[in-house]
C-alpha cells in the first residue's frame, strides 16, 4: 500500500502537487494522466525520495520515504535515462544491479529471458555501451532494470515513449503478465494503452487530483473529452 497524506510542492510559488490524499492498495494498476506539466513526473519523484515536498508525507508499505530505506527493497521504478549507467554495456548494467539484489547469474538470465521478445535482439550481445543506444533501447534497458529483483511495487514513468507499436504492445503484454503479483504505478500520455493496463485512472491537472476512478466503459471516453478540451474540469 502506498499512502500519500497532504501533499505539497511548488516552484517558486507554481503548484507542481497538491494532493490530500491518495491511497494505492497493493495489486492495484495506478495509471496516472495528465497534460504537459501537470505534476506527474513530480509526484513520481516524490514517491521515489528524489525530490523533497514542501509538506506532506508519503508511506509505502508503512514506512516513510523519507527517513526509511526498507521501501527501495520492494520499489522497482524508471523515471528517465538519469536512472541508466551510460558508460556500461546493458549486460555490465543489469550485472551490476543483479549484484544489488543478490541475484545469481541463472537468475539475471530467467529475468532477462521475460524481456527477449520487447529487447528484439537489439540490447543484449551487442558490445554497445548504454549512451550508444536509440531513446527506446534506453527506455527498455531501464523497464528491465525496474523488474530486476521482483520487485512487489514498479513505478514506471511514460514507459510508451519513444517504443515502436510492436515494443509497446510487448510491453504491455509483460505488464499485464505480472498484474497480479505486482502493483503498478504507470504515468503515459497514452490513454489507450494506460486505460488497458490499469485498473484505476487518476488524472492530474495543475498538480490536482481532478479525476480518481476505477477503470470502466467510460473511463476512455471520458479522458478523450477532457483532453479534447470538450469538458471543463467541473464536468469531469
Ligand atoms: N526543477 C523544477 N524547477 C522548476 N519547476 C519545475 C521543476 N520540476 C517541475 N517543475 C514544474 O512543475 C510542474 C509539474 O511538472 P512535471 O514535470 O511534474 O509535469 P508532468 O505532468 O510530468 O509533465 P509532462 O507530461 O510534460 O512530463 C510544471 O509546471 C513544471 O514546470
Amino acid at each position: 500500500m502506498i499512502s500519500i497524506s497532504e501533499l505539497k510542492k511548488s516552484y517558486r510559488g507554481a503548484v507542481a502537487v497538491d494532493i490530500t490524499q491518495l491511497d494505492i492498495p497493493a495489486g492495484e494498476s495506478f495509471g496516472l494522466v495528465g497534460n504537459n506539466g501537470a505534476g506527474k513526473t513530480t509526484l513520481f519523484r516524490i514517491i521515489l525520495d528524489l525530490i523533497r515536498p514542501d509538506s506532506g508525507i508519503v508511506m509505502i508499505e508503512g514506512a516513510n520515504v523519507r527517513t526509511s530505506e526498507e521501501w527501495k527493497k520492494h520499489t522497482g521504478s524508471f523515471i528517465d535515462e538519469k536512472f541508466l549507467i551510460d558508460y556500461l554495456t546493458p549486460e555490465e548494467y543489469f550485472g551490476f544491479l543483479a549484484k544489488i539484489y543478490g541475484l545469481t547469474d541463472q537468475d539475471l538470465q530467467v529475468h532477462l529471458s521475460k524481456f527477449e521478445v520487447l529487447f528484439n535482439n537489439e540490447i543484449l550481445g551487442k558490445r554497445k555501451y548504454i549512451r550508444d543506444l536509440s531513446k527506446g533501447n534506453k527506455k527498455k534497458v531501464g523497464i528491465a532494470a525496474a523488474f530486476i529483483g521482483n520487485p512487489a511495487i514498479v513505478m514506471l514513468d511514460e514507459p510508451f515513449e519513444n517504443l515502436d507499436p510492436t515494443s509497446q504492445i510487448h510491453l504491455k503484454r509483460i505488464i499485464h503478465e505480472s498484474r497480479s503479483e505486482k502493483t503498478f504505478l504507470i504515468s503515459s500520455h497514452d490513454l489507450n494503452h494506460v486505460t488497458d493496463i490499469c485498473t484505476r485512472i487518476v488524472l492530474l491537472e495543475k498538480g490536482k487530483v481532478l479525476l480518481d476512478e476505477q477503470v470502466n466503459e467510460q473511463t476512455l471516453f471520458k479522458l478523450n473529452d477532457y483532453f479534447s478540451g470538450n469538458v471543463n474540469s467541473e464536468a469531469t
